[in-house]
């Protein structure tokens, strides 16, 4: 997977050298590039804000500098890729999202700061490639950057490879639907507090029926709004007793 970040704070990718994601980087898993906006400024000031229109509090990101990045980054002879533009006023991220993105060969992440990016750099890139605006939830950040950093990492460790433990993103949060069960290890009394006796058992039956009911009551309390939209298809008669 090629991914392209526009941002004009290019050191906030720096942890993007680290753990799975410098590994999926080192290996060719991931092709990732980080560009300054300010290099598709022609000022001497390298100006990428201005007021906006209607008046109103704060800038807006013009059009030109992003423009002339998104121009750059999407020759004609590849391709389109998925432009995601982090936003409050975007669709939400989720795990479904996330293995969406995982599919596509190509990313391009725009990062807005101050009031957001001047909406006609948008409507121009739909004219030649699929745009998602995308929020990471119901609250309010500064810029994009941070956003992309969660997005990336929620995609990335889908990718082929990128676990060494492919089992895992079967069995984690959301991956079925339900929130994980409870998690243990060493020793098995800490402080007082002992590992639940099934998980100690080595009766895999009964372990699995375990967590999936711990999965099922931890969603129910946490999260009745993911069991609503739990496929019935996927519960057995075993879950209606939980
Ligand atoms: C505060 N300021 C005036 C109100 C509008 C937003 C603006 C700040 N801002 C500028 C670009 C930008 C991109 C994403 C987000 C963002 N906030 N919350 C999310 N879940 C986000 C995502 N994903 C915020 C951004």
């Amino acid at each position: 997977m090629r991914v392209d970040i526009v941002s004009i704070f290019p050191e906030y990718f720096a942890p993007l050298d680290l753990s799975l994601i410098g590994r999926a980087r080192a290996n060719g898993t991931l092709r990732l590039a980080v560009h300054d906006l300010r290099g598709w400024t022609h000022d001497v000031h390298r100006t990428v804000d201005d007021t906006p229109y209607g008046g109103g509090p704060g800038m807006v990101m013009r059009p030109e500098p992003w423009g002339e990045a998104l121009d750059a980054l999407t020759p004609a002879e590849l391709p389109p890729p998925r432009l995601l533009v982090p936003s409050p006023a975007g669709v939400p991220f989720t795990q479904a999202l996330a293995h969406e993105l995982a599919a596509e060969p190509h990313l391009l992440f725009a990062c807005g700061r101050y009031e957001g990016i001047d909406q006609r750099v948008l409507d121009h890139a739909a004219t030649r490639m699929p745009v998602t605006e995308v929020s990471l939830g119901d609250y309010v950040l500064f810029g994009g950057e941070v956003a992309v950093l969660v997005i990336l990492e929620a995609v990335t460790r889908l990718l082929p490879g990128v676990l060494g433990n492919a089992g895992s993103l079967t069995e984690e949060s959301h991956a079925h639907g339900l929130l994980e069960a409870p998690m243990y290890t060493k020793p098995a009394t800490w402080r007082g507090l002992p590992v639940p006796e099934v998980l100690r058992s080595g009766d895999h039956g009964r372990i699995a029926r375990w967590r999936r009911d711990e999965a099922l009551v931890r969603t129910g309390r946490r999260r009745p709004d993911m069991l609503a939209g739990l496929d019935p298809q996927s519960l057995d008669k075993r879950d209606v007793a939980a």
